[in-house]
Parts: structure tokens; sequence; C-alpha cells
């Protein structure tokens, strides 16, 4: 698990430990982090540091104070520094120290842009957890950068720290040098794509932070969480998940869900839906049970039409039931008022964007903000799918990254539904959004095998379940 602590949070904690410590020790250790991270960056990019040209980018803030004492630090290693200031007011110790070591230093000019792409690596230091709103109009040139290594201070300038939002134009880093604790922007679409390789470093706050505001889940934790089979088990105590998805229109979308929450692990699958998707599944896969019964958890709306009147009722009533949902797809049109955290809305940017009468663009610009709109105003935990799965539920904020970019392809959520479907109805006393978000994870993890860098096809992701659970890192240790 990857942890995020918020502003306030990562503030609070720097100033317990700065009342402990001589002024300015915090700020050395960020330079000190940094100078490191940039001298690594330069030798793998230009083989060598002594030499090599570094452009540093200084703000008003303590972001450019980090920036110019790390500047002063590459310059006694030999780099030739020039540092351009982005304010009139920058950090004093920093520029002194700068100055001292031999750094030039002048304030950023119209075109500065060339000088950057002249170097061999560009330091972002103009704004970090107190920046938002992109970068200023007159840096905006600096988004086009090409060629220079790009390491940023803390995040890149301009991304707003607590959502991730990105609102404006920004220089993406190739590396981001953050300290104490990532911050939710580096775990958070759009922003963590901007980020490059993230490096936290600990600076000494650790004992002083909270609980985190976001977490990424890694496979590790989907090792050590996800339910086995055990000796006293059977296909019920296991779990039973109803499957209401599939139509005229849509066969395919039932197979699809029913055969991921049998490669999940489910107990028994039972299928709910008119006879020619029931056909269908029952070829695929002759262990499904076809009609009502009890079940511990339900997957619902994959492939169903709004206007299915069968289908959309027996939804209505898996929804009233008091068992964990995963509302996908067509269940998502006419959700009723009276929704839990146990049932996960499983929407993509579109749908999201439809529940909330917002556009698609302002939800891919903000998702962690709209999906929290949708949490709060259902009271559903909601999993918003995209490169970065961000799941909102009642404990806080989880993100599942890393699944290939060769996911996006038809039926892939269909398969996430039954994944999800499965696990929430083996792990009924567990918190939803985590197991939601441990699902996801499994959900990219399987993909990856699937696709082994090339096009994939969603129903080989569910068939690659099984091979991606036992392939987990700590899977055999932890009791599989
Ligand atoms: N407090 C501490 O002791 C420590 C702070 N650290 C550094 O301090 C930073 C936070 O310092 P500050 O609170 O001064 O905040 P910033 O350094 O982020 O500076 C905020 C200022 O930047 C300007 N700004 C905001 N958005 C901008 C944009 N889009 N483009 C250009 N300028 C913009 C505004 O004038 C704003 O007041 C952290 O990101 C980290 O780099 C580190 O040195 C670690 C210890
Ligand atoms: N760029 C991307 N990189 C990685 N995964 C992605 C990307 N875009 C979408 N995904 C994942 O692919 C799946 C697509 O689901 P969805 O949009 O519901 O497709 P469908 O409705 O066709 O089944 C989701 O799990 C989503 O998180
Ligand atoms: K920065």
């Amino acid at each position: 698990m990857i942890a995020a602590h918020s502003v306030a949070d990562v503030r609070a904690a720097e100033r317990a430990v700065m009342a402990l410590l001589p002024p300015g020790t915090l700020m050395h250790r960020a330079a000190a982090a940094l100078d490191v991270e940039c001298a690594r960056v330069l030798r793998e990019a230009t083989g060598g540091v002594s030499g090599r040209r570094a452009v540093v980018l200084a703000g008003s803030g303590d972001n450019g104070g980090d920036a110019l004492l790390a500047a002063a630090r590459l310059a006694r290693r030999g780099v030739a520094v020039t540092a351009l200031t982005t304010s009139e007011h920058v950090h004093p110790e920093g520029l002194a120290a700068a100055r001292a070591a031999g750094v030039r230093t002048r304030p950023w000019q119209a075109g500065d842009e060339d000088v950057c792409a002249a170097a061999d690596l560009v330091l972002d230091g103009i704004a970090g957890i107190g920046g938002r709103g992109g970068l200023r109009p007159v840096h905006e040139g600096l988004s086009a950068l090409d060629g220079p290594v790009v390491v940023a201070v803390d995040l890149p300038s301009g991304l707003d720290a607590d959502t991730g939002a990105v609102t404006g134009e920004l220089m993406a880093a190739d590396v981001t040098v953050t300290f104490g604790t990532a911050k939710p922007a580096h775990l958070l679409a759009p922003a963590a794509a901007r980020c490059g390789r993230l490096v936290v470093v600990d600076i000494g706050t650790t004992d002083h932070l909270p609980a985190p505001a976001v977490e990424r889940v890694e496979l590790a934790d989907v090792a050590a969480r996800w339910r086995r089979a055990a000796p006293g088990d059977d296909k019920y105590s296991r779990g039973v998940v109803g499957v209401v998805a599939g139509g005229p229109d849509y066969t395919g979308a039932a197979v699809l869900a029913v055969e991921a929450a049998v490669r999940a692990g489910a107990g028994m699958v039972r299928y709910l839906g008119p006879q020619h998707p029931a056909e269908l599944v029952r070829q695929r896969r002759p262990e499904v049970v076809v009609g009502e019964g009890r079940v511990q958890a339900w997957v619902l709306g994959p492939g169903v039409s709004p206007d299915d009147p069968e289908q959309q009722d027996r939804i209505r009533r898996a929804l009233a039931s008091g068992e964990p949902a995963v509302v996908d797809a067509g269940a998502l049109a006419g959700l009723p008022a009276a929704l839990g955290p146990h049932h996960v809305l499983t929407p993509h940017a579109g749908e999201l964007a439809r529940l909330l009468g917002a556009e698609r663009r302002a939800v891919e610009a903000d998702p962690l903000t709209h999906a929290r709109r949708v949490h709060e105003s259902t009271g559903a935990t909601v999993l918003l799918k995209g490169s970065v799965t961000t799941v909102v539920g009642e404990r806080g904020v989880l993100t599942a990254a890393a699944a290939p970019t060769w996911l996006s392809t038809a039926g892939a959520g269909d398969v996430l539904a039954g994944v999800l479907g499965a696990a929430l109805a083996a792990r009924p006393d567990e918190d939803p959004a985590q197991v939601a978000a441990d699902a996801a994870v499994l959900h990219g993890w399987a993909a990856t095998l699937a696709s082994a860098g090339g096009p994939l096809a969603a129903l080989d992701v569910a068939d690659a379940v099984p091979a991606a659970l036992t392939s987990l890192p700590g899977w055999a240790g932890t009791g599989g």
C-alpha cells in the first residue's frame, strides 16, 4: 500500500516536527534528497554529473527554497546551474546559498523555455503543495518542453495536491521527489500520469501523520486479503453470486460477468435473465445455475437495457434485498433513493457524468471530486473506472493503478463487475470499498497477464484471473 496525506495533515506534521528542530532542518533534508536524485538522474541520462547543465526554476514559496538549496548542492558537484526565479520574492537563504555556490541566478524572462530546453536537467520548484491552477500563462511554454530530464520538487507545479485535478497546462515530470509522504495527486488521475517515477523521502514527519487521505492498493495487499477456500467451506459459505446481466441486444455481457465471477472463486453463480443470454451462459459455463434463489452478493446491470422491464424489476428487487451489489452499466440508469455503502456503483467517466448531469471532460479532469459527489449524494460506495480506478467509500479513498492501457476494451468492465461480485460474496463483513479496490487491482493484474504487452480480449482477462491470483507476490506465503 502507498499512503498519501492531505495538505493540511502534511503541514500539521511539518509544524510539529519543526518545533523540535533547528530552523530550516526540514528544508535542508528535502534539498539533500533532491540533490541525490538529480545526480542519479543526470548520471542515468548523460553518463555523468560534473560539467552537465541544469536549470532550476524557483518560485515564491518553500518549494522554491528547496529547489535553490538543491541548486547550491548540485553546483558544488560541478554541475553548471542556472536558477531562474519566477517571483520577485524567493526564499532568501536559498538564494544566498545558491549564489555562494556559484549558481547563476536571474529572473525568468519570456522565451526562457529555450534556456530550459538546452539543459540536461530541469528542476521544477515553481510551486508545491501550495500551488494550483496549472502553470501561469508566462510559463505555459514549459508544457511542451522536450529534451531535458524533468525532476519535480514535491509535485509538478500547478497541480492541486489534494485532488489531483489538472485545470491548466503542466510540465510533466520524469521523476517527482516528494517529502514525508505521498500527496493524493501522486496517486490520483489525471495527475499521477504527469508525475513520472515517484520518490518518497523520509524527512522525519512519519510519526506525526494521521491516517492517510488516499491509499493505493498494491498486489501484495490483495494477496493478503483475498479470501481462500478453507477446509470447512462449502459452495454456500464461499459465497453465491447472483448475476442480472444481458438482454436481447447485449448477450455477451452476461457471459463475461458470469465467467469472471466463476474464475474469481465464487462458490456458485446464479444467472437471471432472458432465454437467449441464459443459453449462451449455460453453454460457456455449465456450472452456472439459471434462476432465482438465495445469494450473498449481486452483479447488476452489465448489458441490461434501461428499457427492459423484467431485468430492471430484478435489479430493483436485488437493490432492496440488503445484500451487497455491484451496480454497473444498465443498473446505473434508474437508481433508487435508498442506497448504502454495500452498493458499489461502478461507472466509467461517461456514466458518472450522466449521474451528475456534468460534462464527461469535467469528470476526467477531476475524477476524485466528482466520484466523491456521487458517494455523498447517494451513500453508495463509488468505484470510478479509468486508467487509475478511484474508489470512494465511507472510510476514505482507495486507488488501483498499473492496469495496462490495452484494458480499455469492450467488455472489460463486465469482467470487473463479475470479479467484484465474487469478492463481495466471499467477504461480506469487510469494508466494501476495500473489497472493490482489491477487485480492481486483481482485474488490472489479470489484464497484465492476458495482455503480455499487446492487445487483449475481455474474456481472456476473466480466464487469467486464477493465474493472476496465484502469481500475486506473497500469495503462497499467505495461505493460498
Ligand atoms: N514546511 C516545511 O518545512 C517543508 C516544506 N517543504 C516544501 O515547501 C513546499 C510548500 O511550501 P509553500 O507553502 O510555501 O507552498 P509553495 O512552495 O507551493 O508556494 C505557494 C506559492 O506559490 C505560488 N503559486 C501557487 N500556484 C502557482 C502556480 N500555479 N504557478 C506559480 N506560482 C504559484 C503562490 O504565490 C503561492 O503562495 C512543499 O511543496 C515542499 O516543497 C519542504 O521543504 C519540506 C519541509
Ligand atoms: N487507459 C486505461 N488504462 C488502463 N485501464 C483502463 C484504461 N481505460 C479504461 N480502463 C479499464 O478498463 C475497464 C473498462 O471498463 P468499461 O468502460 O466499463 O468497459 P465496458 O463497458 O466495455 O465493459 C475498466 O476496468 C477501466 O478501469
Ligand atoms: K514543483
